[in-house]
């Protein structure tokens, strides 16, 4: 539904993207991760026809991203969405749909949908008057007004409480149950983690790695194993009435279980921890080379 083929962006002698490629599938939720400055926001707007790539190309619905007809088929949510603060949330909403031609009777359905699905409150108070998190529901809600198949949102719960984030998150959830193919970028890696089909790793302008989140963890992860011994030694942590150190392989496991006997004790409990989206992306960002943009 998506096609990214080795874009790049440079603006002036600064490489803000280097060469990205994938594909989101058809009812895919598709999470591009990384810190500031990284390039997510750049490689959304050229896909949305935003921002004009220096090489690559993007294509949305089989359209390309500097085709007009391409937006019919797209709802983009920028990263910060300033609203007409005079207008209501519906009249604002109607605004837009009146833009994208669509008849009265479908607009009114379908935004008295979308905001009901938002539990959106307070539809006719002034949006200057709202709160952050409301707005962020009625910039989601205009994203939606023309029923298109993709949705590109921009950290759409960057900011929020934890309880509207949640929001969101299961919003992005039910669209993409609703057969939308929704990408989305973010710098919270647990978000990512959470609602994604799969990931992409940005930093410093460039992919660096892809695919579902067991598949980056198999790939890029170590798993650790936490060893719990019923006597304390030289390097483990007190854990309720037992004694832990983390360890990387079973070698060092069965080291463990020598030095717990020695001391008279035993392994009581091994446990796995898979090491999150976090935890790899922080290796990933630790070995990278240095910055090849300089830095951002
Ligand atoms: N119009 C522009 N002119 C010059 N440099 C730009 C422009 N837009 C972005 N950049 C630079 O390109 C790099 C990538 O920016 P981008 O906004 O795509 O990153 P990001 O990953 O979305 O970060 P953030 O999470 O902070 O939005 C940054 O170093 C930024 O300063």
């Amino acid at each position: 539904m998506i096609e990214v083929e080795d874009l790049r962006k440079t603006y002036g002698d600064f490489p803000a993207v280097v060469g990205s490629s994938f594909d989101v599938d058809r009812g895919e939720i598709f999470g591009i991760v990384g810190p500031n400055g990284a390039g997510k926001t750049t490689t959304l707007k050229m896909i949305a026809g935003l921002v004009e790539p220096s090489a690559g190309s993007a294509t949305v619905a089989g359209f390309d991203a500097s085709d007009p007809e391409m937006r019919r088929s797209l709802g983009f949510l920028p990263e910060e969405s300033p609203l007409y603060e005079d207008m209501t949330a519906r009249s604002y909403l109607d605004f837009f749909a009146d833009l994208y031609d669509v008849p009265d009777h479908e607009a009114t359905e379908r935004i008295e949908g979308t905001l009901d699905r938002l539990e959106l409150d307070h539809r006719e108070r002034r949006l200057g008057d709202v709160s952050k998190g409301m707005k962020r529901k009625v910039a989601i809600a205009r994203s939606l007004v023309n029923d298109p198949d993709v949705l590109i949102y921009d950290e759409p719960a960057s900011g929020l409480d934890p309880l509207t984030t949640n929001y969101v998150l299961e919003f992005v959830r039910e669209l993409r149950d609703a057969g939308k193919t929704v990408l989305f970028s973010a710098h919270n890696l647990y978000h990512v983690e959470s609602v994604c089909d799969r990931v992409a790793i940005m930093n410093r302008g460039e992919i660096v790695a892809r695919g579902t989140v067991p598949e980056i963890r198999d790939e890029y992860g170590t798993t650790e194993y936490r060893v719990f011994t019923s006597v304390p030694l030289d390097d483990t942590e007190p854990e309720g009435d037992r004694h832990v150190v983390e360890v990387a392989d079973m070698d060092a496991v069965e080291e463990v279980r020598d030095r717990a006997a020695t001391a008279g004790g035993e392994v009581a409990d091994i446990r796995t921890r898979e090491p999150s989206l976090e935890d790899i992306f922080l290796d990933l960002a630790a070995d990278a080379e240095p910055d090849p943009r300089g830095g951002s």
